[in-house]
């Protein structure tokens, strides 16, 4: 039996879940996207950080995508873009991380069930990508413009939890520029900076366009998309059968080439 405490701290928890999911639901619906400070407190956001930097340390990081960069339009040369790295969350090594992937599964999962006010209500969530941990080595580095999902693979949901602590967009650069469609939003753009325990969440598809500025300290986020059952069964399903239709072909082929 827990005590008194135990319990307050319990319901506390519980209460701001509840509160969190209540405004993600309301802002995917109202603005396409949701913007949650303080998501998981300093203390949690700082353990979750360590691992990330032990990570990095101990090389478990991708070399960076190779990006050009022009100089004066002329020669190009190369620089090395975001690192990435993916988790399940079930590593002994990243145990709080894993505690963030869970809290952020109960938020969608909660927020997923919530009354059919939102959009969100006619869509059902069967599952998530494992957690890419992304880093920019803050070189000028940056993303360009692009939808997550496309081409119906299956994603509905972006959420990114941002571990930049005293992050200046003046002198570090770095935003998320969101050039979201729909009316609320005409030709405005959505700049957020990557700020320490900051999570975003926002529609995977066309509907949410996004470019990563170029960033001149390393800028660390941890990315999940969360999928919508029926189109991520459908995904699958199309997979299967392209990949079926290219062994065909390839058969054939190398009947021919035999012959
Ligand atoms: C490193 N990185 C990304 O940063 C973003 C992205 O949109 N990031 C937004 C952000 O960090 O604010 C991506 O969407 C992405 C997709 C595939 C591989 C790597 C990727
Ligand atoms: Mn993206």
């Amino acid at each position: 039996p827990h005590s008194n405490a135990a319990q307050a701290v319990e319901r506390n928890i519980f209460d701001k879940i509840q509160n969190i999911c209540a405004s993600v639901v309301r802002d995917l619906t109202t603005f396409g996207l949701c913007v949650v400070d303080d998501f998981l407190g300093h203390e949690i956001g700082s353990l979750i950080l360590e691992e990330v930097l032990r990570l990095q340390k101990t090389g478990t990081f991708s070399d960076g995508q190779l990006v050009s960069a022009k100089t004066h339009g002329k020669d190009v040369k190369t620089i090395r873009g975001d690192q990435i790295t993916w988790l399940d969350g079930k590593e002994r090594t990243c145990r709080n991380i894993s505690m963030l992937i869970s809290i952020v599964d109960a938020v969608i999962t909660r927020a997923s069930k919530l009354p059919r006010n939102g959009k969100l209500g006619n869509h059902r969530i069967s599952g998530r990508t494992k957690a890419m941990v992304a880093c920019y080595p803050g070189n000028g580095s940056h993303y360009v413009k692009h939808v997550d999902n496309p081409n119906q693979d299956g994603r509905l949901i972006t959420a990114i939890y941002y571990l930049n602590k005293n992050w200046n967009r003046e002198t570090d650069g770095g935003v998320l520029r969101i050039f979201p469609e729909g009316e609320f939003w005409r030709d405005n753009v959505a700049d957020i900076e990557p700020l320490f325990d900051r999570i975003l969440f926002f529609w995977s598809d066309r509907r949410n366009p996004h470019e990563v500025q170029p960033a001149f300290t390393t800028r660390y986020a941890i990315t999940l998309w969360y999928f919508d059952d029926e189109e991520r069964t459908a995904a699958i399903a199309k997979y299967r059968s392209e990949s079926e239709f290219f062994l065909q072909i390839q058969k054939c082929l190398h009947r021919v080439h035999e012959m």
